[in-house]
């Protein structure tokens, strides 16, 4: 792997041993891909990308890019972060308000010859769209734009690794969105391998092509974005990923492979599901996600809606079945019913995805 991770543990001084900012921590990033940290805040992902950069030392493990040893806990090593050849791109864009575009992109490049660095200026501010800015202020430009000026400035000097902290947390949101899908072009046009941490799950899925979900200072999952969202490995990434809840549930054995019983009646279709011998007497949690819910007056499964939230083009309805149980269903929005009204549901699962029962003392 490009970028290799090895059980890597940080420790602020002064904290509790009990409380390490990142711990047992090891990923391995191909050369070329986006690998994106996801976790709610606090779990480490800012002090990992810092730990990479160099700007923190490590308390445990070992980090490597292109099988070279730049931190090493058991040994001391710690390449100081200018020897690194990692790039960063912070959320305050931090460019140089008297420096022009092409002078704030010159600015990494002083080690090389006033053509050299001309040609690689203009090269980067044309990966990024913005060729026609070159001489205007950082002032002169729009957030988006000069986000992209640190995106430039950042891959200017051809980084091993490019290290993007929420980059574009402080933009609105159609604005993310777009220089999510720009990002994620540009880093693959120049054949960068980069780490972005973001809180935004959409931004997460929109720009990585692995995704890794961090909680409490340890990585719960790393894997490709369609696995992390269709097979989460554990509760948590279950939960913290997209809109579900957790039902009671029972697989059994069927005439044609295992059968899963819910509150909605049974499931037949699902592509994957475990063996009844994966649970004690197959009793489980089953995830059921928003969009596992399907709206069908004709089901003979009813459930009451309790709360909805309009998205444009869908609702988010919260829905309580007789039995006492909430599900969540994304509805077209077209279907605009009211609160408290009854609909007809069934469910639509692909992929099983289940957990041992939590007791209650466990919650
Ligand atoms: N310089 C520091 N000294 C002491 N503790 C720190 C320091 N920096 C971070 N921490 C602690 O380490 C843990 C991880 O913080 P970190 O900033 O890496 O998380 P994060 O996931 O990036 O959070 P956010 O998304 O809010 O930025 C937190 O408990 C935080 O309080």
């Amino acid at each position: 792997m490009f970028l290799a991770l090895d059980q890597v543990g940080i420790r602020y001084p002064g904290t509790a041993a009990s409380r390490a900012a990142v711990d047992g921590v090891s990923l391995g990033l191909a050369p070329g891909k986006i690998g994106v940290l996801i976790g709610p805040s606090g779990c480490g992902k800012t002090s990992l990308l810092r730990a990479i950069a160099g700007l923190e030392k490590l308390h445990a493990g070992r980090i490597a890019i292109d099988g070279e040893t730049l931190a090493d806990a058991e040994t001391g090593l710690h390449q100081p972060p200018e020897k690194r050849r990692v790039g960063m791109v912070f959320q305050d864009y931090a460019l140089f308000p008297h420096l022009s575009v092409a002078d704030n992109i010159a600015f990494g490049l002083r080690h090389l010859k006033r053509d050299v660095a001309q040609a690689r200026i203009a090269e980067v501010l044309d990966l990024v769209g913005l060729a026609h800015a070159a001489k205007r202020a950082p002032h002169q430009l729009s957030g988006g734009q000069q986000q992209r000026v640190a995106l430039a400035r950042a891959l200017a000097p051809s980084p091993r690794l490019l290290l993007l902290d929420e980059p574009f947390s402080s933009l609105d949101v159609d604005l993310r969105e777009k220089l999510s899908q720009e990002l994620r072009a540009i880093l693959h046009e120049s054949g960068t391998t980069a780490l972005f941490v973001t809180h935004d799950q959409a931004e997460a899925f929109a720009v990585g092509d692995v995704v890794g979900v961090m909680h409490q200072g340890r990585l719960e999952q790393w894997d490709e974005a369609y696995t992390v969202y269709h097979r989460p490995t554990t509760r948590f990434v279950a939960d913290f990923i997209g809109h579900g809840v957790f039902t009671s549930a029972r697989i059994i054995e069927g005439a044609n492979g295992p059968l899963v019983q819910t509150p909605m009646g049974e499931l037949s279709d699902a592509t994957e599901c475990p063996l009844p011998s994966a649970y004690p007497q197959g009793e489980c949690e089953l995830l059921l996600r928003a969009d596992d819910i399907v709206h069908d007056d004709d089901a003979p499964v009813k459930a009451r809606i309790e709360r909805k939230i309009f998205r444009g083009a869908e609702f988010l309805y919260t829905l309580r079945l007789a039995s006492g149980e909430l599900l969540l269903a994304h509805v077209p929005s077209h279907h605009d019913h009211q609160l408290g009204e009854w609909i007809g549901i069934r469910a639509s699962v692909d992929h099983v995805v289940t957990f041992p029962r939590l007791s209650r003392a466990a919650d």
